[in-house]
């Protein structure tokens, strides 16, 4: 099930100017920041009620965001829903012909499995699935 708007990512050619116009947008400094190997980003991520703006910089000419700016303006580049079994909504999703861009979800920023589904089979929009990871408390 589809639970909260997790995140609207935006993609910035300039994560330092872009994180000072949203802290004086929202009135607020951000809460994190963090470098996201596995996607070539460093991320900026700002509290809006129960919901997050994340400013995505690309890191490398590779880069989704790298590769989103060369052809387009910088702004809105996913949604970001988050959900209760990313694993159920993947398959869910599947079924229903949309075509998810990873065949398992991976670590994504904020301490959140991901999966992205491609913005061709959703409306040109790219859909991020986030599932929080609850923290293995076993060895405690
Ligand atoms: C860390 C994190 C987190 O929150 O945890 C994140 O969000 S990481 C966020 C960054 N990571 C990601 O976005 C990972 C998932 N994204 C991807 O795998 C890729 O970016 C794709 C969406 C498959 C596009 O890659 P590809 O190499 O095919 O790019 P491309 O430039 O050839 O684009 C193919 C077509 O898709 C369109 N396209 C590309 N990116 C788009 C986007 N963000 N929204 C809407 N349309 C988009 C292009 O305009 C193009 O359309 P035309 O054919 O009409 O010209
Ligand atoms: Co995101």
């Amino acid at each position: 099930m589809l639970t909260n708007l997790e995140h609207l990512g935006l993609a910035v050619p300039d994560l330092a100017a872009a994180t000072a116009l949203y802290a004086k947008l929202l009135g607020t400094e951000p809460y994190k920041t963090e470098h996201v190997a596995s996607e070539a980003v460093d991320t900026v991520f700002f509290q809006v009620g129960g919901s997050k703006i994340e400013l995505l910089a690309g890191t490398s000419p590779e880069s989704a965001i790298t590769r989103f700016l060369e052809k387009k303006p910088a702004g809105i580049h996913h949604v970001a829903f988050e959900v209760d079994d990313i694993e159920a909504e993947m398959a869910r999703l599947r079924t229903e012909g949309f075509v998810l861009l990873n065949e398992a979800p991976k670590r994504g920023a904020d301490n959140k499995l991901v999966c992205f589904v491609h913005p061709k089979s959703a409306g040109g929009v790219l859909v991020e699935l986030c599932q929080t990871i609850i923290a293995d408390l076993t060895n405690f």
